[in-house]
């Protein structure tokens, strides 16, 4: 049962650090983070301040050295149908078509044969794949792709979308167009998924996006800035905004440039 008084994902204290006993080097300290239900987060950060350390720590991929993650208050202690993620590099599996790699998660949740076909049928409809299902990835431009991956991460129904710059190796009609179904989706309440946190190094894309920027900088990475945009969403493409958002997204740039990482 969906709580929307709790925070969707409430982070506390995490550090991280890689290595063994003596050698250890911590990455990320101190992240105390909540994200709500209908928020857009964005992670800004210069190359190496640990952003997809956190990402990767809130999907459980990796599992902090101390602290502690929930979603839906939950802890995340590993993988989970709540929490899913798009990748940067689309990490398919190349040797499953579009349907198969949109269904691998529906069928490791165990769900019924005809429920994994109903929600794959839907993902590749809602996400532009029509006429594709029995296509193989390679065979696919880099934005029909990432659709894949979006279509996949979205299709388990997750509480929280995490995604790690999934637009930046896309070229830029494939990436604006990408955003913008993404956001009217959003905008439209189509997703059962409550919030997104979105890592990216593309600062207007963060400002067009996202509700509130979080600034990761240091070494190791703490989050010392949280900056509401303040825009409504549907206004961020009007020409009357255009010079807020240049400001904005000049702004956060300089501060980022000025950071040590
Ligand atoms: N498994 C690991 N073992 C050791 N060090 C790691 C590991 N994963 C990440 N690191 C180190 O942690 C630091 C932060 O990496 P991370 O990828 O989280 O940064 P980032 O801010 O996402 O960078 P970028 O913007 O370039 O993707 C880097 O110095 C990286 O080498």
């Amino acid at each position: 049962m969906m709580n929307i008084l709790q925070p969707v994902l409430a982070i506390k204290n995490v550090e991280k650090s890689f290595g063994r006993q003596q050698q250890t080097l911590p990455i990320i300290q101190n992240i105390t983070l909540h994200v709500d239900h209908n928020e857009i987060v964005a992670v800004l950060g210069k190359s190496g301040s640990g952003k997809s350390t956190l990402l990767r720590i809130i999907a459980g991929l990796e599992s902090p050295t101390s602290g502690s993650v929930l979603c839906n208050s939950l802890p995340v202690k590993g993988p989970c149908p709540d929490v899913s993620m798009v990748f940067q590099s689309f990490a398919l599996f190349p040797w499953l078509t579009v349907s198969g790699n949109i269904a691998f998660g529906l069928e490791a949740l165990g769900l019924p044969e005809s429920e994994v076909k109903r929600r794959t049928v839907d993902m590749i409809d809602l996400i532009g794949l029509s006429g594709y299902a029995n296509a193989w990835p390679r065979e696919l431009s880099g934005g029909m792709k990432q659709r894949i991956g979006f279509a996949r991460a979205l299709a388990v129904e997750p509480t929280l979308l995490l995604l790690d710059e999934p637009f930046s190796a896309l070229d830029i009609y494939s990436a604006r167009k990408l955003r913008q179904e993404l956001m009217h989706l959003w905008q439209q309440k189509t997703l059962k998924t409550q919030a997104l946190v979105l890592v990216t190094h593309n600062v207007e894309e963060a400002v067009m996006l996202c509700d509130r920027v979080l600034l990761m900088t240091g070494n190791p990475g703490t989050l010392t800035d949280n900056f509401h945009i303040g825009i409504p969403r549907e206004q961020r493409n009007s020409d009357n905004t255009q010079p807020l958002i240049e400001l904005i997204s000049r702004t956060l740039t300089q501060k980022i440039a000025t950071t040590s990482h």
